[in-house]
């Protein structure tokens, strides 16, 4: 049995885990078991992980070593048990936030981040990536209103503007999976557009 993998991806404030639930709560309605999950984090060792690289101060490759640590340890005992279950695992970033933000925002070199994601994934691989595009100007307002900057929160306009480009490289290079939100309108806006992109890949 195999179950399902989506992934939810964008820069910090775009509107992406405002959405996790309505998409969680159209597939239990197709009779799906859903499981939710995030990174970083995920497991109790890569939450203890997730705390330290949002909160510690560090260098860029010990950020992109923590991150694909925790990924490890995430694929091997929760991501991959859930799809041999046949679950639908809904998953709040996954490798691709690594290529945006530790690839462009950080600037790290890309063929080093294939090598980590080749070893530390192997075959797993979400089947549909969710991105939600926003301008970081606009984000980084929808951020102020809604909590305290934890340290990569904190990083500047032209980082998220490399991380957006990074996402937007991915998303060109991968167009059948990586499929683009318009995240700039109001909630109902772009859950219309979440919804309209279920329905087409999966209502028969
Ligand atoms: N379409 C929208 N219009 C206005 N505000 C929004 C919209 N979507 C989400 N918000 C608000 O913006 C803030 C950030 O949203 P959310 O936490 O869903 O973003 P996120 O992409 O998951 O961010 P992060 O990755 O940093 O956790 C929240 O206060 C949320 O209520
Ligand atoms: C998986 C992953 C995440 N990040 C960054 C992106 C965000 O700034 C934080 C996570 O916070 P969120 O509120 O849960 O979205 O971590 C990263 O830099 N690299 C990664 O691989």
């Amino acid at each position: 049995m195999t179950g399902r993998f989506i992934s939810f991806e964008g820069i910090d404030g775009a509107g992406k885990s405002t959405h996790i639930q309505a998409v969680a709560d159209w597939f239990r309605a197709r009779g799906d078991d859903v499981q939710l999950s995030r990174e970083p984090g995920g497991t109790p060792l890569a939450e203890s992980l997730r705390s330290l690289v949002l909160n510690e101060p560090m260098g860029s490759l010990t950020e992109l070593l923590l991150m694909f640590a925790g990924r490890r340890d995430h694929v091997e005992t929760v991501i991959r048990p859930a799809l041999a279950a046949g679950r639908t695992l809904l998953c709040d970033r996954f490798t691709d936030a690594s290529f945006a933000y530790q690839g462009g925002g950080r600037g790290l070199p890309l063929p080093v981040l294939e090598t980590l994601a080749d070893w530390v994934q192997e075959d797993t691989e979400p089947e549909l990536t969710l991105w939600f595009d926003l301008p970081s100007a606009q984000a980084a307002a929808r951020r102020a209103g809604a909590r305290e900057a934890d340290r990569i929160e904190q990083q500047d306009l032209d980082f998220f503007d490399r991380v957006r480009g990074a996402y937007a490289a991915r998303a060109a290079q991968a167009p059948q999976r990586i499929v683009r939100i318009d995240a700039s309108g109001s909630v109902d806006e772009v859950g219309a557009q979440v919804l309209a992109v279920l329905r087409q890949r999966y209502s028969s």
